[in-house]
């Protein structure tokens, strides 16, 4: 079946929670006890594939995205999968340019969110009928069509169309070299499973010596709580990783500006490769003034909660941040992101994704791959956050070999739940509930 034939002939939406909250999984100083949870949309075909996506919520709050997707996603029902991705901008600006939608964002908070999760499910139907993984489908779009994805308004000023179509045929000549590297090696990773809040110390030690014996070189803490807590902490993970390797501490945006440089003073002992969210995601100058006084002892990097492409254009422009750690469903999907990379690309700040949570694993170890490929071109200094928590919801699940991710192979963007596990996690009335 060609793309013209493939009609988009419905929508559902899932409301999915997992009690993650129990065992203070994916604790930190600001999110105490966060239920990993799922805004999902499934788009439904007259060729029998489905285009899946999702929204990552921390629970309360995640019907008022799933409300959001059912306002979004009735716009591409009655469409063909051939008018939507002959351009993907001009899709995404369906989803974006409703001007009553509109007024609840712009292009920012829950409505993005769910921008995130719809936009993504067409992403997903276009590599499932073109029978390729999503990193490849955009490995093999031409530098002209991948620009076309892109909106450029509001950041032209910092990164045009030319420039980007420059970039990505600059790339062109050696892309195969990468993609065979990928295939072979996979993409190299953190572990963020061993340094969780709630975490007591004798589970903090254990997971971190399963983690070394599992080829682990890159490790996370989350700080922010009590700072002598996170002393002891950062030298009990120091002791059990050694000096060499790489310990990474995330703040989850507890601290004031000046309170994030004060607090930061006796970690700096523990060699931190970067402190992740020092302050507010909205505040560019703050983080640039933290980034300047804690230069070159530590790193900054921030992105989980960076509402969109404008906030990343100037934190760029202000040289607030050393790594730049794009979400896959916080920005408005994979159209959003790429603008985003190409702008990390030409301003020289290297790409971290934030991942984990549920699902974010899954959909960005192909942001990293494509990001590698096609635009970056360089690993330096790059490694994608891994987590290890409910990849078994997934019908295909991120696999990881000694630190880093196998490069997926299945067509899609590898977001697809297992039915059973969307049943029986429907909040509120699926059996893990009751
Ligand atoms: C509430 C979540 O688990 C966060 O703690 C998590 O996203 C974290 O900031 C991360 O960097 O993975
Ligand atoms: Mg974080």
């Amino acid at each position: 079946m060609t793309n013209s034939n493939i009609t988009i002939t419905g929508y559902e939406t899932r409301d999915i929670r997992f009690p993650t909250s129990k065992h203070l999984d994916g604790s930190d100083a600001m999110n105490k006890d966060p239920d990993y949870s799922a805004a999902y949309v499934i788009f439904h075909t007259n060729a029998g594939i489905e285009g899946h996506g999702l929204t990552f919520t921390i629970g309360r709050g995640n019907e008022i995205c799933v409300a959001a997707i059912k306002a979004l996603a009735p716009k591409f029902v009655g469409k063909t999968l051939a008018e939507l991705t002959v351009n993907m901008r001009d899709t995404w600006r369906i989803l974006t340019g409703d001007s009553q939608l509109r007024w609840i964002g712009p292009e920012k908070g829950v409505i993005h969110l769910s921008t995130g999760a719809v936009i993504n499910a067409i992403w997903d139907l276009w590599a499932k009928a073109e029978g390729k993984p999503l990193w490849k489908l955009v490995v093999d779009m031409s530098p002209e069509d991948l620009v076309n994805s892109i909106d450029f308004r509001y950041i032209s000023d910092a990164i045009t169309p030319e420039e980007a179509l420059a970039i990505l045929k600059k790339n062109e000549p050696t892309k195969a070299v990468r993609e065979a590297e990928m295939r072979e090696h996979g993409y190299p990773a953190y572990t963020t499973s061993i340094g969780w809040l709630g975490y007591s110390e004798e589970k903090v030690r254990e997971l971190c010596r399963d983690a070394i014996a599992e080829g682990w070189t890159h490790f996370k803490q989350k700080v922010g709580g009590n700072l002598e807590q996170d002393i002891q902490r950062a030298r009990l993970i120091r002791e059990e990783i050694g000096a060499d390797a790489y310990l990474m501490m995330d703040a989850n945006q507890v601290w004031d500006v000046q309170q994030a440089i004060d607090w930061m003073q006796p970690l700096l002992e523990f060699k931190p490769y970067w402190i992740e969210e020092p302050t507010s995601p909205d505040d560019i100058l703050g983080h640039a003034t933290i980034r300047k006084v804690l230069s070159p002892h530590t790193k900054i990097a921030t992105g989980e909660h960076i509402q969109n492409r404008v906030i990343f254009k100037q934190l760029f422009q202000a040289k607030a941040i050393d790594f730049c750690q794009i979400d896959s469903c916080r920005v408005g999907g994979v159209n959003e992101v790429l603008s985003i990379l190409l702008m990390a690309k030409k301003f020289g700040v290297p790409v971290c994704p934030h991942s984990g949570g549920v699902g974010l694993c899954e959909y960005t170890q192909h942001l990293a791959i494509l990001n590698y490929i096609v635009i970056s071109a360089s690993n330096d200094n790059c490694v994608l956050e891994f987590v290890d928590h409910l990849h078994e919801h997934f019908v295909d699940p991120v696999r990881m070999k000694g630190g880093r991710y196998v490069a997926p192979t299945m067509p899609g963007y590898s977001i697809e739940m297992k039915k059973e596990s969307i049943s029986a996690y429907e909040f509120p009335l699926g059996k893990v509930h009751k």
